[in-house]
């Protein structure tokens, strides 16, 4: 995990804008298939969703990066459609989280990191002339690998905490409904509505990561961008987060990286095994649909790989 993967929590303990994902105020002037997952019971749907807009798909197109004259990434292209989850795997150092970061223009607040290639939205470059970063990161959420809830703030104020950062002003009762239908969809309604106005650092690993999903999804992106988001849970939270995975697919594009290949298995219809062989940068050797990575890999570097022989 790299500098700015990681939540960059401060020393405090407490996460910048920038760690939620969201544009701030001044930015945007205005506002093989293993054993699938049981008990995966979709959450009542919140009938209106106002401002929400369906998921859209992800285009990396040609995409290279650098840090310094560092190349870490060389032309990786990877469609990432609508509406699914794509895990992207790999060995460590492999320029997985940097090819994350890319995808919703994270990467280019690291001093010195460059890039080239195109990330299409929905069909339209996220990096082409006269389109903003913060709109990029307002359509494309961001959940970290630690869990990074602003630990005094409420439960509920967590929630709406991007709103109020991107300058979004709605009424108490929108406020309202907005909380409980995040909450809902992050699969921690029942376990926090009766407590709402304690502080988020009180909750567990696993409930502090579904909340800071549930804020996330408040600024309704279109894709969620997942760095690790398990690796500091215990196995029933993994199990509970991978859970809330599944039930958003559908209605938010996910992009995910693990490090666990059951995990991979279980919660993505795509996938995409990156390595970066001896000190080249990183690039996709193989991609597809992920029973068939999994199960009849064409590389036999993937294959290695996916059956554990190396990384
Ligand atoms: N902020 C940075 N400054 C300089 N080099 C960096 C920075 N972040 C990452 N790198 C380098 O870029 C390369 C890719 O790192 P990256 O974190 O994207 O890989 P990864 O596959 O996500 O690794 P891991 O699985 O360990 O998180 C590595 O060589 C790393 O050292």
């Amino acid at each position: 995990m790299t500098d700015i993967a990681a939540p960059a929590v401060t020393d405090i303990g407490v996460p910048t804008v920038t760690d939620i994902g969201v544009p701030t105020v001044s930015d945007i002037g205005v506002p093989a298939a293993a054993e699938p997952l049981k008990d995966t019971v979709k959450q009542p749907a919140v009938a209106a969703r106002p401002g929400a807009l369906p998921p859209a798909g992800l285009d990396a197109r040609a995409v290279s990066a650098w840090f310094g004259s560092h190349k870490v990434l060389d032309r990786v292209t990877l469609a990432m459609p609508a509406g699914e989850v794509t895990a992207l795997i790999g060995p460590s150092g492999c320029g997985k989280s940097t090819f994350l970061r890319t995808l919703n223009r994270m990467h280019e607040l690291i001093p010195a990191a460059t890039l080239a290639g195109e990330v299409l939205l929905d069909g339209e470059d996220i990096y082409g002339t006269g389109r903003r970063l913060t709109d990029a990161r307002r359509q494309i959420g961001m959940v970290f690998q630690k869990p990074n809830p602003f630990p005094t703030m409420s439960i509920y104020d967590n929630v709406v905490a991007g709103l109020q950062f991107t300058g979004v002003r709605v009424s108490r009762r929108t406020k309202d409904d907005l909380v409980e239908e995040c909450l809902n969809r992050a699969g921690l309604w029942k376990e926090v509505r009766d407590r709402l106005r304690q502080p988020g650092g009180a909750l567990s690993g696993g409930q502090q990561q579904r909340l800071c999903i549930a804020r996330a999804l408040a600024v309704r992106p279109r894709v969620l961008l997942m760095d690790e988001p398990c690796s500091a849970l215990d196995p029933t939270s993994t199990r509970r987060v991978e859970e809330t995975i599944l039930e958003l697919a559908s209605e938010v594009t996910v992009v995910i990286v693990t490090h666990n290949m059951q995990q991979a298995a279980r919660v993505s219809q795509q996938c995409a095994f990156f390595l970066a062989e001896q000190g080249t940068p990183g690039g996709i050797v193989e991609h597809g649909p992920t029973p068939a990575l999994f199960g009849s890999p064409q590389d036999e570097r993937t294959a290695d790989y996916v059956a554990g022989r190396f990384g």
